[in-house]
Parts: C-alpha cells; sequence; structure tokens
C-alpha cells in the first residue's frame, strides 16, 4: 500500500508510524485510519520489530480526532461511523508488540483514545490532552470512556468526559494516562531508549503479558461495537450535526 497520511519508517528495532497531516492537526479521515491499520499490522507481525511508535509530524499535534471536515453526518470512510476507528484502536491492542505513544502535543479527542490504547505513553512537556466529544457532538463509547476510566479511574474518566477541559503532560503523568514526560528536545531520544530496552527483552513473554493485560479489558471491544451503532445514529441527528458546523465555523455551539 502506497501511503498519503502517514509515514513509516524502522529505526533500530521500532517502527515509527507518523500520521502526516499536520495541517488538519493530525486529525484522521477514512483513509488514514485504513493507512494506519495497514501499517501496524505490517509492523505487528514483522519479527524483526520489536516496538511500534505512534505519532504525529510536526510539533503542534499527536492526533485531535476524527477530521471534521471530513464528516457529513458520517465520516468519509468504511465502517458504522464511517471510519473504521474501532477496527484501528483493536488493532493497537491485538498486535504482540507494545505500542508507544510518542505524544509531540494536542492529543484530543480520538488522538486522546489512542493514548489510553497503546501500551505505553511518553509526552514532551508541551502536549496538551483532553476530550472534546461532548463540544462536538460526538462520543467514543468503548474505549474511549470504559478503558480511559480503567486507566485513570472512573472519577477522573467522568470528569474528562463530562468537562471536556485540557490537561497538561504533567496531570497526564499525575492520572496515569502517560508513563513519563520529558522535554520536548528529549523526546526522540527517550522513545528511542524505551524501545532498545524492550528489544533486549523476550518477545514472547512480552507477547503473552500483553496479551494478559487485554482480556481483563476484552469486554470493552463488545461495549465498542454496540456504541458505534448507538452513535451511527446520533450522527443523523441536528444535535450532533450542530456541534461540527459550530466547530468548523469557530463558534461556540448551541446545543439547547
Ligand atoms: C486541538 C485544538 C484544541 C486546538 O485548538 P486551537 O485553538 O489551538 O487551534 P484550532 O482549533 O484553530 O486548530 C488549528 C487548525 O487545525 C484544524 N483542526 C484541528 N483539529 C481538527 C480536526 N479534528 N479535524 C479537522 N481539522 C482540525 C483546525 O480546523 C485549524 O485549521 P485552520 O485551517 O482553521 O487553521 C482544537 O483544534 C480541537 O479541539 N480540535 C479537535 C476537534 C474535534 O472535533 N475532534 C474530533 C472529535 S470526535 C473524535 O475524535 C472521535 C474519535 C474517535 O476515536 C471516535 C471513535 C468512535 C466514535 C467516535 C469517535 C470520535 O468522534
Amino acid at each position: 500500500m502506497d501511503y498519503q497520511d502517514i509515514t513509516y519508517e524502522v529505526r533500530e528495532a521500532a517502527a515509527w508510524i507518523t500520521i502526516n497531516r499536520p495541517e488538519k492537526y493530525n486529525a484522521f479521515r477514512g483513509q488514514t485510519c485504513e493507512e494506519l491499520i495497514h501499517a501496524i499490522n505490517k509492523a505487528g507481525w514483522d519479527k524483526a520489530i520489536a516496538a511500534i511508535v505512534l505519532t504525529g509530524a510536526g510539533p503542534k499535534a499527536f492526533c485531535t480526532g476524527g477530521d471534521q471536515s471530513a464528516h457529513d453526518g458520517a465520516y468519509d470512510g468504511r465502517g458504522t461511523i464511517g471510519l473504521p476507528v474501532e477496527e484501528l484502536q483493536s488493532l493497537i491492542r491485538d498486535v504482540p508488540k507494545p505500542v508507544i505513544a510518542r505524544v509531540n502535543g494536542f492529543a484530543i479527542g480520538g488522538g486522546n483514545v489512542l493514548v489510553t490504547c497503546c501500551d505505553l505513553a511518553i509526552a514532551s512537556s508541551t502536549a496538551v490532552f483532553g476530550q472534546v466529544g461532548p463540544k462536538v457532538g460526538s462520543v467514543d463509547p468503548g474505549f474511549g470512556t470504559a478503558l480511559l476510566a480503567r486507566v485513570v479511574g472512573e472519577k477522573k474518566a467522568r470528569e474528562i468526559w463530562m468537562l471536556c477541559r485540557r490537561y497538561s503532560a504533567e496531570q497526564a503523568l499525575q492520572m496515569g494516562l502517560i508513563n513519563t514526560v520529558v522535554s520536548p528536545e528529549d523526546l526522540d531520544s527517550e522513545v528511542d531508549r524505551w524501545c532498545a530496552e524492550i528489544a533486549a527483552l523476550s518477545p514472547t513473554a512480552i507477547a503473552i503479558a500483553k496479551k494478559s493485560f487485554n482480556l481483563d479489558s476484552e469486554s470493552i471491544r463488545g461495549i465498542s461495537g454496540i456504541g458505534m451503532q448507538a452513535l451511527s445514529l446520533f450522527y443523523q441527528t441536528e444535535e450532533s450535526k450542530e456541534g461540527v458546523k459550530a466547530f468548523l465555523e469557530k463558534r461556540p455551539p448551541k446545543f439547547r
């Protein structure tokens, strides 16, 4: 597959997969999800690869979720909501290698969910985390909510979704959403260091450990499936459409 929206680079024993849409703050459209799925599968089953690094191009954003300019009552790709996003999230969990989020900037909306799904997360001190779903007439009902609660605790996860605040990298570290924070200049060397440590360990032991962590939260995949069906109906409503329209028109939404 020729990639338009992402880049794929092998550094030592790590595959670096970069969402390359900086002008959209690395938001994903249907094509982006298809390419990410292809690339994660490619790296995930390559025996020479010990770890997968997921990141965004440029200094501004890791990923800001679904591309709102490709959303018209549904996104522009495949699947229940027009994005095979639940397949992408599941795949991050299914590949037998640690997937590390290299968080270089905004990790908002679906970008925040990707961080939640990754095994590990290393952030620049400039990174900003948060949810925007209820601001823009959307919600990721599955890994975005229920898995987030496993990661940061029920009360914090509900705060994140019900207030849509932004959180600094230090706050994300305190709540357990990420593993460490470094200065922007040290981000790549820190990620390289973590990948090298992983590469020295038994790949099979790591694969079994990863699977066993995931099995405990596996029911969330089913929650996500039913949630997407509900969401596809919600996207048809004036309430949801107002959220997308308001974001694109750079004004506060009028939901009531
Ligand atoms: C990230 C921001 C907080 C940055 O705000 P700031 O004020 O600094 O900058 P701008 O808002 O002006 O943005 C700069 C520039 O980038 C464009 N942009 C940013 N994000 C997106 C985006 N997601 N889609 C398209 N374009 C985007 C923006 O338009 C500007 O371009 P200009 O050309 O005008 O300069 C803020 O941008 C922000 O909050 N962004 C996120 C907006 C958003 O609505 N994201 C999607 C939420 S829904 C979602 O992600 C989602 C994910 C899932 O995984 C799901 C799974 C299952 C079901 C549903 C899901 C779902 O809905």
